[in-house]
């Protein structure tokens, strides 16, 4: 049977949809390295306010902005000073008629309502400073000019109020919403649990360790596992030889232990396609989908995981997961969708006009480079910055041409 990249793409999420809808949350600290880009599967409301206290946002005096009202340049007003609130310190009174220097992040005096950054008082310089409870503060500032309430002073919870939604169930946690969780006092956060997908490559050309006469290394289980921990994916590998009996067993184990299995390899025409000949008895379905590279495609339901069947030549197998396992995993993990951008041709290019071809290119002064379409050139596949969509019913492109490119290998 043969279809189209959308609707194979339609059966995949309709496998995957309901996989990961399944999965279950655990708890992480906020500050651990796992906690990087998981999803939040509980709303987050805030147990303390941002900013935690109402504090200064200048290196200054704190002031009762009433005490300034009539100053000026031609009359200064100089007024003594208090105790100096330093980042860290408990909160200090201010007595009337006084100021306290005070520093970017103190809490503001009590009594205080304004902030007068130090360059704007008359000698431009803190005096001999004395913190509470460490002596007798002595000596005066001088100001020529009123400052207005509220001046650098940061309120607190004006970013975000006490029980107040932080973020809400199914939010990524990147870097700035670690910030913000953390500064509202949350330490450990729920976050859905990663899902579990095992690589099974398959193939008794494959070795991974010395190859003998007839064998290659097999570079899809690293790459595929690479490529799946970039979407928080908890990945096992494991490489199959083409015995159906023996991958039978092995993907009946592993079903019990993984959300998904992925195989790689097996699918085509051959006479030891081992994948096909394991699956299909079990409701696998195997069908050509009408791209290039990447037509052979399969999957399958197993009782307690899904499987997704991908081709075996590197390229293809690469793309199998850009082009349709990639849309579902951005949904999973809150990505956005990547956008195309558009480049002149540098030379003209052919493709078969009845295929949806997907091409790599390379990027260069401005330019596309559309590179061979060969599906077993490994090296080739990791120099490539772009891929190309040539849809059906194009056979040529002419140098010059404007094409939409998707970026890759970044
Ligand atoms: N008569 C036909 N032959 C083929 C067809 C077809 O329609 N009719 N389709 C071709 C296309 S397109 C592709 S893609 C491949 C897909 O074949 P399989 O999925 O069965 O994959 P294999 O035969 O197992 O391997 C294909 C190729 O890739 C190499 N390979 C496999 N696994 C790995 C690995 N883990 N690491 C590195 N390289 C791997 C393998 O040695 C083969 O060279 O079928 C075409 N044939
Ligand atoms: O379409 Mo296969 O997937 O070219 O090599």
């Amino acid at each position: 049977m043969s279809c189209t990249l959308e609707s194979h793409r339609a059966e995949l999420e309709e496998l995957l949809s309901p996989v990961f809808a399944c999965l279950d949350s655990e708890v992480l600290r906020i500050d651990s390295p796992e906690a990087i880009d998981r999803i939040l599967s509980e709303d987050q409301n805030a147990l303390l306010p941002i900013p935690a206290f109402t504090n200064s946002q200048m290196d200054g005096y704190a002031a009762r902005s009433a005490d300034l009202a009539a100053a000026s340049l031609r009359s200064p007003i100089s007024l003594p000073l208090g105790f100096t609130a330093a980042a860290g310190d408990r909160q200090i009174p201010l007595a009337e008629g006084t100021v306290s220097p005070v520093m970017t992040g103190a809490m503001i005096p009590l009594g205080a309502d304004t902030v007068i950054p130090i360059e704007e008082s008359g000698s431009g310089a803190f005096p001999e400073l004395v913190r509470a409870g460490v002596g007798t503060p002595s000596g005066h500032a001088e100001f020529s000019a009123p400052s207005a309430e509220g001046r650098f002073i940061r309120p607190a919870g004006v970013d975000l109020e006490t029980g107040a939604l932080v973020a809400k169930a199914g939010t990524r946690l990147t870097p700035t919403m670690i910030a913000a969780l953390v500064s509202s006092g949350l330490r450990e956060v729920p976050v859905r649990r990663a899902l579990k997908v095992a690589v099974c490559t398959t193939g008794d050309e494959l070795s991974d360790g010395q190859c003998s006469q007839g064998q290659i290394p097999d570079s899809n289980s690293p790459m595929l596992a690479a490529w799946l921990r970039r979407y928080q994916v908890q990945v096992r590998t494991l490489q199959l030889p083409d015995d159906p009996q023996r991958f039978t067993l092995a993907i009946d184990a592993l079903q019990e232990q993984v959300d998904l299995i992925v195989t790689v390899g097996g699918i085509s025409a051959g006479a030891y396609e081992v994948v096909r000949q394991a699956l299909s008895p079990l409701g696998g379905v195997f069908h050509h989908v009408a791209i290039q590279p990447g037509g052979p495609q399969g999957f399958a339901q197993l009782p307690k995981a899904a499987v997704l069947c991908f081709p075996g030549n590197p390229v293809s197998a690469l793309l199998s997961a850009e082009l349709f396992l990639a849309p579902l995993l951005r949904q999973l993990n809150a990505l956005p969708e990547p956008l195309p951008r558009h480049y002149p041709l540098a030379a003209d290019a052919s493709s078969p006009e009845h295929k949806h071809q997907v091409r790599r290119a390379l990027i260069r002064d401005g330019q596309v480079t559309i590179l061979d379409p060969g599906s077993h050139l490994v090296h080739d596949l990791a120099r490539a910055d772009a891929l190309v969509h040539i849809p059906v019913g194009v056979s040529q492109l002419a140098a010059g041409q404007s094409i939409e490119t998707w970026s890759m290998n970044v």
